[in-house]
């Protein structure tokens, strides 16, 4: 099992120096969405070269053009990079394809798919590395949590890692634990405490142990 750090609302120089203070307890670091958007891939390039032994997301969050912006992403350095879970087949398999060619990863984000399971095994037979079951901040802000969605992926998913994100706190990561995902992905969770590298710590403790 493995510990994704997710940063969202930072900006490129605060986000390498949030990492410095985590990086030994992580394995992969994500450049989310609202990071593309504000400052582009050149943020994904940015925290490779700062941490070249670090795995890096990219959010990128792809709809459409899969292929092409699998290749973007990967110029830039990405290692692995996230596709919606809600568009079309073709777009997943044109992601995957690239993906491959680039030695790169695919993780499906499976946030706001209706019918989680039909689609988790449809997905499944398409050759992506991950399927992630993501509540986001809009249902997370309502009361959600992925908790349930994991399970449900655990059973319908038997070739691709299963990923979990979503507002996953210290205190609840042994409730996620226990559902056995391949990566568990925290944002606020780390980002959000004034000692970071302690609750990290804690964390990976708690992932490596299983
Ligand atoms: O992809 C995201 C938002 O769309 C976040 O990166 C993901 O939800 C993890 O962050 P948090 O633990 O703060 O919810």
């Amino acid at each position: 099992m493995k510990l994704q750090l997710a940063l969202d609302l930072v900006n490129i120089p605060d986000g390498i120096a949030l990492v410095k203070e985590v990086e030994q307890y992580i394995d992969i670091v994500e450049i989310g969405t609202p990071i593309v958007i504000n400052e582009g891939l050149h943020a994904v390039k940015a925290m490779k070269e700062a941490f070249p032994n670090l795995q890096v997301l990219a959010d990128l969050k792809i709809m459409d053009a899969g292929g092409y912006e699998i290749m973007k992403a990967a110029e830039a350095g990405a290692d692995l990079v996230t596709v919606l879970g809600a568009t079309n087949d073709m777009t997943i398999k044109g992601a995957v394809e690239e993906a491959k060619k680039q030695n790169k990863q695919v993780l499906v984000d499976m946030i706001n798919v209706p019918d989680l399971e039909k689609r988790a095994r449809e997905i499944d037979a398409l050759g992506v590395d991950y399927i992630c079951v993501h509540t986001g901040y809009d249902q997370q802000a309502a009361g959600q949590s992925p908790f349930e969605d994991l399970q449900t992926i655990k059973r319908a998913v038997k070739n691709a890692k299963t990923a979990v994100a979503g507002g996953i706190k210290l205190d609840t990561l042994p409730e996620v634990i226990k559902a056995q995902p391949d990566l568990v992905i925290v944002g606020g969770g780390i980002t959000g405490q004034d000692d970071k590298a302690a609750v990290a710590s804690e964390m990976q403790r708690l992932v490596r142990q299983g």
